[in-house]
């Protein structure tokens, strides 16, 4: 197993830090959260591991190697952005668009072929969208267009994934079953996963480690720890319950500002 994904005081935002110091190790293989408000530097701090915004200082090394300005490393993590982040009037076929998570992988003179097709296929039949694969991919319901783009993000077989709220805006049932698919294909692939979330009620049972983001802190640890009341008001400025049912804890929020 390599080294997994180490922040070193690593500071992010955009000219002026959103935050600071933080420092964590993300081991291969596992479930990881990052949680908050709106507003706090989620997707920042995503998008500053995967190169895509500069860290403002510190270090990012995957696999044991420097990666805060780029590496060849950074081709083992994939990426589902927010949907915002998504053309929604991009001309390509469900099809199109997983098979565009080969991309990072191909050589400059190389084509797509037979095997990859089969594969972007299977990946298709376990999401349950193979039979949408020739409709365009802006005409695909938002649920669809979800497991399309995670579909994409695991046909280059990474070692991370990176998804940002990829249950925003789909019904009860299918983000269940989009978090049960993941779940099962880390279980089963043994790849780590990263995800920016506000659902803790959906993520609680397939989660091992949490970063509780709050305006210029952080919390970094197992979700036991970080994900208790104290905590979670504290970060959320809201009086933050957690309840014990059959179902394991569920999430309150009261309407008394802490
Ligand atoms: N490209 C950018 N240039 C400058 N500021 C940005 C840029 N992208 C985001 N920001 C700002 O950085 C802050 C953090 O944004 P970010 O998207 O990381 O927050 P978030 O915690 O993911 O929020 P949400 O829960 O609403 O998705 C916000 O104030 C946002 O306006």
């Amino acid at each position: 197993m390599k080294d997994g994904i180490t922040l070193k005081n690593l500071s992010i935002g955009y000219k002026t830090p959103l935050l600071e110091g933080l420092s964590l190790h993300m081991a291969e293989g596992e479930f990881w959260v990052i949680v908050g408000p709106n507003g706090v530097g989620k997707s920042t701090l995503v998008k500053t591991i995967l190169g895509i915004v500069p860290p403002l200082s510190g270090r990012i090394l995957i696999h044991g190697k420097d990666c805060t300005h780029g590496c060849e490393e950074k081709r083992f993590l994939s990426y589902v952005p927010q949907m915002e982040d998504y053309s929604h009037h991009f001309p390509a076929t469900a099809l199109d668009v997983v098979l565009s998570g080969f991309f990072p992988r191909l050589g400059r003179f190389e084509r797509i072929t037979e095997k990859e097709v089969e594969r972007a296929l299977y990946w298709m039949e376990r999401f349950g969208i193979a039979d949408v694969k020739e409709k365009p991919f802006n005409e695909l319901s938002g649920g669809q267009q979800r497991k399309v783009l995670i579909a994409r993000a695991l046909v280059g077989n990474p070692h991370y994934i990176f998804l940002d709220e990829p249950t925003t805006g789909v019904d009860l049932k299918s983000s269940k079953r989009i978090l049960e698919i993941i779940d099962t294909l880390h279980k089963e692939k043994g790849f780590g996963i990263c995800m920016v979330t506000h659902e803790l009620n959906f993520v609680w049972d397939y989660i091992e480690k949490v970063v509780l983001i709050g305006y210029r802190e952080f919390f970094v640890g197992r979700k036991e720890e970080i994900l208790n009341e104290e905590l979670l008001s504290r970060i959320y400025q809201v009086d933050v319950k957690i309840a014990k049912t059959d179902f394991g804890p569920v999430f309150l929020i009261g309407d008394k500002h802490v």
